[in-house]
């Protein structure tokens, strides 16, 4: 599991920590990480004697970390500036540095081709969206990608133009290939519109883990955490010990559905499935092993319950989503079921329920809902609804967020754009229904559900154009391979 913490955590272990160091010692800490990056960038793309990098340096201490690191590149032979942003703050000790080391402080951002960039515009001291002249140095960094034969831009600790807390984009703000951040992960880092501009993350040990003494504004599992939770049968197990999925999910409009939530429960750890609804037959003829009724009250028992992809809204949905609501397991509601909550009716039955509930909405739902899109703060924002709703709320997005009732949010780091297709939610819904069935308690549900789910993305793009279908098929494979081997 990797933590990110908010800023003002991230500025109380720091003073904690300084109080115990040298002066200057975290910034040599720091720019060192970030000049080793740097370096290795270098020799990559062709060697560091007589390449070309350009620092952009903020006033604060961003740029400070810019200018050791670019003094220790000079060292090695690259030929470094340094671009003012405020050229009567500029860091005096990281510029003096560059000096002796034989860098020089330019007036033109990129006036030459350079091989690398180094943002030191603004780090966890931004505010709000860039302005003056970091806002127009932006707009020279942006202008060709290293993929297109441009610089390789690498952002000192946070891309420049993000709101560090919540992931939140403000305004323009820095690419990067890389970003090298130091101590800790911060949000901007794992969530929101942020997360795609921090390229690759770097985290640079400068010895603060032992002062953060903060809960983790947002964690990320990893392979070995979705590993270690992820149900495995042993020799006693039975189809009923390994848990017993129902899914109300499709209508007679929407029966395709049926059948993707179906699949993706099939790809789960649960060892029966129960399906009740209007698409029985087309379930039945793509998942045979399936047990399936037309309605809830005749679907049998099942350990947990998914309802609402492709249900619609009708009287009949209305009392398929109350028989599931009635039950005493744990009820996992997408699409539809979502949108019918907002019907006052359903108050009680939610009030009731004793039972974990897991909500999956999209932002679209979550406005329904919530009465209000998530917004600029997407972990916030979740957080709200799970408190309000005392559910588990995963919030769908290119990095999907868990948030729990008691306070506890993560980022999906496994999803691609590829996911975004007619039906992927569907199988979410069906996979985590699986994992609640076969015990797995809500949040690790949702989190390994939502990891599987966009490694399945990753797997069906590789091979083309992904369809819900592709990832149906594709899941197998990866939920298998997060599972130990059967002996
Ligand atoms: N505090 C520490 O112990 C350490 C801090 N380090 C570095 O220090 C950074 C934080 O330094 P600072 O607190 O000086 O803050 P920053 O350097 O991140 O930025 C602060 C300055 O940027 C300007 N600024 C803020 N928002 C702006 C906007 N929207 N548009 C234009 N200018 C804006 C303000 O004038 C402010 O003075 C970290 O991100 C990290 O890079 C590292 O050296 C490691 C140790
Ligand atoms: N840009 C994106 N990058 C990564 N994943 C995405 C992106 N957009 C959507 N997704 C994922 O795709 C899935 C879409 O689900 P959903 O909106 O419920 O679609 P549907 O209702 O058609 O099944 C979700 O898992 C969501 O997290
Ligand atoms: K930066």
């Amino acid at each position: 599991m990797r933590a990110a913490y908010r800023v003002a955590d991230v500025r109380s272990a720091e003073a904690a920590l300084l109080a115990t160091v040298p002066p200057g010692a975290l910034m040599a800490r720091a720019a060192a990480g970030l000049a080793r990056r740097c370096g290795q960038l270098l020799s990559e793309r062709g060697g560091r004697y007589g390449s070309r990098a350009v620092l952009l340096v903020g006033p604060g201490d961003n740029g400070g970390d810019a200018l050791f690191a670019g003094a220790e590149l000079a060292r090695q032979g690259v030929r470094v500036s340094a671009v003012a942003v405020v050229p009567d703050r500029i860091h005096a000790g990281g510029l003096a540095a560059l000096r002796s080391a034989g860098g020089r402080l330019a007036d033109e951002a990129l006036s030459a081709p350079c091989d690398l960039v180094v943002d030191g515009i603004v780090g966890i001291g931004g505010v709000g969206p860039l302005l003056g002249r970091a806002l127009a140095l932006v707009g020279a960094v942006t202008a060709v990608p290293a993929s297109a034969g441009g610089p390789v831009v690498v952002a000192v600790d946070l891309p420049s133009g993000v709101s560090a807390d919540t992931g939140d984009v403000p305004g323009p703000a820095v690419r990067a290939d890389v970003t090298v951040t130091f101590g800790c992960l911060k949000p901007a880092l794992v969530v929101g519109p942020a997360a795609e501009l921090a390229g690759e993350v770097e985290l640079v040990d400068i010895g603060l883990g032992p002062f953060v003494r903060a809960e983790p504004a947002v964690r990320v599992a990893d392979d070995g955490d979705v590993r270690s939770w992820w149900p495995v049968p042993g020799p006693q197990s039975d189809k009923y010990l390994r848990g017993v999925v129902a899914l109300a999910t499709g209508s007679v409009t929407y029966p395709g559905a049926a059948v993707l939530s179906v699949g993706g429960a099939a790809a789960g750890p649960a060892g029966l499935i129960r399906y009740a609804g209007a698409a029985r037959e087309q379930v039945l003829t793509r998942h045979p092993q399936v047990i399936a009724a037309t309605r809830v009250a005749d679907a049998g028992r099942a350990q947990a319950w998914v309802c609402g992809s492709g249900l619609g809204s009708g009287a009949r949905a209305i009392a398929d989503l109350r028989a599931v609501l009635a039950t005493p397991v744990p009820v996992v509601l997408d699409a539809d079921a979502i949108a019918m909550l907002v019907d006052g009716a359903m108050a009680e039955l939610l009030r009731a329920r004793r039972a974990p509930l897991v909500l999956t909405p999209h932002d679209g739902e979550f406005a329904r809902l919530a009465g209000a899109p998530p917004g600029a703060d997407r972990v916030g924002a979740a957080l709200r609804l799970a408190a309000w709703t005392n559910a588990v709320v995963l919030l769908k997005g290119s990095r999907t967020i868990v948030a729990s009732p008691d306070g506890q949010a993560w980022a999906n780091a496994t999803g691609c754009a590829a996911l975004a297709t007619a039906g992927a939610g569907d199988v979410l819904a069906g996979l985590l229904g699986s994992l609640l069935a076969a015990g797995l308690p809500p949040v690790r549900a949702a989190v390994a559900a939502a990891y599987a789910h966009g490694l399945a993305g990753r797997a069906a793009a590789r091979v083309g154009a992904v369809t819900a279908t592709d990832l149906v098929t594709a899941l197998p494979t990866v939920t298998g391979s997060l599972t130990a081997p059967c002996r």
